[in-house]
């Protein structure tokens, strides 16, 4: 089984790269996992992509190693792409999942269900040692439901209606979300490089 350090807190995050990399025969270890424990990355870029740089960059500098980091969050057509790369510090810097979602539906009160479209964004930001990095992107589109339905996945997955659906990201199984994701489908986007990590 081949390694791969991603560049990440968030304990979704790993779990489902961990899915995901399966059929890669990749085996995800997370800044958790390091022995020497690493700090809060700030993130001061503008876009997803520089955000996805600046962790993996962080990272691969103190470790002589292939680092992948993902820089993900939702956008809603009707806040002007809002919350965005700000998504996991929306309701303040202490990343509060709940009242992330709460602060959004707040927003979209009196909107109507047709006027709600949003998509979740994901950059994938590759680093290896001598090679040139690589960052993709990979979306979903949906909208944003009426109230949090579902207890699966993590962040705003409860209020997002993935197009296609009538159920919640969080009513759908893990196995489901990762037919569809915006993570699957930026994970795609290099699967090349990960059918050739040794
Ligand atoms: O599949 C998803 N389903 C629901 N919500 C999601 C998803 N993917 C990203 N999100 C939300 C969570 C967080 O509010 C923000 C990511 O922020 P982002 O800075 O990339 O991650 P983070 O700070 O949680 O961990 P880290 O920077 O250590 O990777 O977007
Ligand atoms: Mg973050």
């Amino acid at each position: 089984m081949k390694e791969l350090i991603i560049a990440t807190k968030n304990v979704g995050k790993v779990k489902e790269f961990q899915e995901l990399f399966h059929k890669y025969d990749i085996q995800v270890r997370s800044l958790h996992d390091l022995e020497e424990p690493i700090g809060d990355i700030e993130e001061t870029g503008r876009t997803f992509e520089e955000n996805a740089l600046i962790k993996a960059e962080a990272i691969s500098n103190q470790l002589n190693t292939p680092v992948l980091a993902d820089d993900s969050g939702l956008e809603i057509d009707a806040l002007d792409g809002r919350p965005g790369i700000y998504s996991a510090r929306y309701a303040g810097e202490e990343k509060n999942d709940q009242k992330n979602l709460e602060k959004v539906l707040a927003e979209l009160e009196g909107v109507a269900p047709e006027n709600r479209s949003a998509r979740f964004v994901c950059s994938i930001a590759i680093i290896q040692p001598g090679q040139k990095s690589l960052v993709k992107r990979g979306t979903c589109e949906g909208s944003i439901g009426l109230k949090p339905k579902g207890e699966n996945g993590f962040g705003y997955d409860p209020i997002f209606i993935p197009d296609g659906y009538d159920r919640s990201m969080a009513e759908l199984k893990p196995e489901e979300k990762n037919t569809i994701s915006h993570r699957r489908n930026a994970i795609l986007k290099v699967e090349d490089w990960l059918k050739e990590l040794e």
